[in-house]
């Protein structure tokens, strides 16, 4: 076996270690970042190219030979070529007999051809033996050293003995192999770097939408409404009043849709009267995608506590308060203290903290780390916690709306159907700002809107 490493690279290169020779194909982006990561790992590296005079910005010590007989060199040949260019590897097909064949390449599109790189690859040189490896790291990370978002390289291959040699060569790299099977997982493997954050995608879009949806519906209910009415001017409550209703009904409508796809699959499964079928597509994706839209909706969640945070240092609440305090001693108006009230207003804050608090925990425990130490049963105890909370809090809160405004009571049965379908949902949707306290009027008008 050939060294050509040891001179570029001394420190790295334990001398009484001889390190094997590895083949790279294709003198491009990849091969060039691969060989450099090899050669500072200790390994010999032979390229094989079209031209080898003329490659250019190959790192120091590697040998560059023609593909043939570069070839030779190695038992183990990483080919660093696009698929489409695979061509030229049926007339090495002798010289490639027995030996393991690294395919890394990518596609531009999921599931591009029928059949994976891989095992096209295995077709075009039946006697070699095709591992699948190295293809989800990028060669700016290879260079840069910047490995530690991804250090797993997924590998396959039908050959065993092939396959472990890799996963060493991978380890050695300082890299994380993990074993995906047979080469038939090759193509999901190829597939992989093409998702585009492939589980966020849906709650993005979704929660994207139920934002723009419900603005849009508080505008008009909150801005124009009022503006065609009573020609005022609320426009200012597009700024915190409106966004702090939209994200806590994003959220639990989020929430919601966490729990949704469990009901629909345990029904589908008792109508199905059987567990061992597929389910449909979309509810598998939907079902994946679960621990995403909870995060989504935690997210939204706490800029609902932040929103919520900054309510009495804004200028219109504290000129209501001032003005109502006002109004009332020119009026002589008395408004004696109601124990009742300071309960139910301070047990709906309390809940809704206890609320946000257990929502975060659940945030947490769904974190593979963490989860990992909790049980199904501790997690499914979590859960049942926030869904009580959440229904405590919307009966807290309908409880002392009623008592503020007794008018609210004409509706009450229209609003008890909501409570029961929808609970917290509902009691956000209504009010979730200040006004509740102080826009009684206002809100039986709205309130027939649900
Ligand atoms: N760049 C990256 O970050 C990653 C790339 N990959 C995969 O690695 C493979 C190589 O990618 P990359 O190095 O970026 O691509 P480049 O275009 O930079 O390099 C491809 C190399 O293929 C060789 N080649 C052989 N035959 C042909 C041909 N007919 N036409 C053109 N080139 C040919 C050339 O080497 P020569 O001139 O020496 O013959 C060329 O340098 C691809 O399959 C890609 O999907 C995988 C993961 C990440
Ligand atoms: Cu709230």
């Amino acid at each position: 076996m050939e060294k050509t490493s040891t001179d570029a690279f001394p420190f790295t290169m334990n001398s009484s270690e001889k390190q094997e020779t590895i083949c790279i194909f294709g003198t491009g982006d990849f091969g060039r970042s691969l060989a450099l990561k090899m050669l500072q790992c200790g390994y010999s590296i032979v390229f094989g190219s079209r031209n080898p005079q003329k490659s250019s910005l190959l790192p120091n010590g590697a040998e560059v030979l023609s593909y043939s007989e570069a070839a030779r060199k190695s038992d183990i040949i990483i080919i660093a070529v696009h698929r489409e260019h695979y061509g030229f590897l049926t007339e090495l097909t002798e010289v490639l007999k027995g030996k393991t064949l690294v395919d890394i390449s990518n596609n531009l599109k999921i599931n591009q051809y029928p059949e994976s790189n891989a095992e096209y690859l295995a077709q075009l040189v039946p006697g070699a033996h095709v591992v699948k490896a190295f293809n989800t790291i990028s060669a700016w990370a290879l260079q840069s050293g910047a490995l530690d978002a991804n250090r797993q390289v997924f590998v396959c291959g039908n050959d065993s003995k092939a396959k472990q040699r890799v996963m060493d060569i991978v380890r050695t790299l300082g890299l994380t192999p993990l074993d995906q099977g047979s080469l038939m997982a090759a193509k999901e493997i190829e597939n992989y770097p093409l998702q585009l954050f492939p589980m966020w995608k849906f709650p993005f879009y979704l929660s994207a939408f139920l934002c723009v949806f419900f603005f849009f519906y508080c505008v008009i209910r909150d801005v124009i409404y009022p503006y065609v009415n009573s020609g005022k001017d609320s426009t200012f409550r597009m700024a915190i009043s409106i966004p702090n209703r939209v994200f806590p009904i994003a959220a639990l409508t989020l929430l919601a849709l966490v729990y949704l796809p469990g009901v629909i699959a345990a029904i589908l499964q008792l109508y199905r009267g059987t567990k061992y079928r597929r389910f449909p597509d979309w509810l598998d994706h939907w079902m994946l995608c679960r621990k995403q839209l909870g995060l989504v909706a935690l997210g939204f969640a706490s800029l609902h506590v932040l929103y919520t945070l900054v309510i009495p240092i804004r200028y219109y609440v504290r000129w209501t308060m001032k003005n109502r305090t006002i109004t009332q001693a020119t009026a002589k108006r008395e408004d004696p203290f109601s124990t009742s009230t300071a309960w139910l207003s301070d047990s709906y804050v309390a809940l809704g903290i206890l609320g946000f608090f257990l929502f975060v925990l659940l945030g947490i425990t769904s974190l593979p780390s963490v989860s990992n130490t909790v049980n199904w049963r501790e997690f499914r105890f979590v859960q049942i916690f926030i869904m009580l909370l959440h229904f405590h809090r919307s009966v807290t809160k309908i409880a002392s709306e009623t008592r503020s405004s007794p008018k609210m009571l004409n509706s009450g049965t229209k609003r008890h159907c909501i409570i029961v379908s929808f609970p917290s949902w509902a009691s956000h949707a209504k009010t979730a700002d200040y006004s509740w306290s102080h826009r009684c009027e206002y809100r039986v008008k709205s309130t027939n809107n649900y």
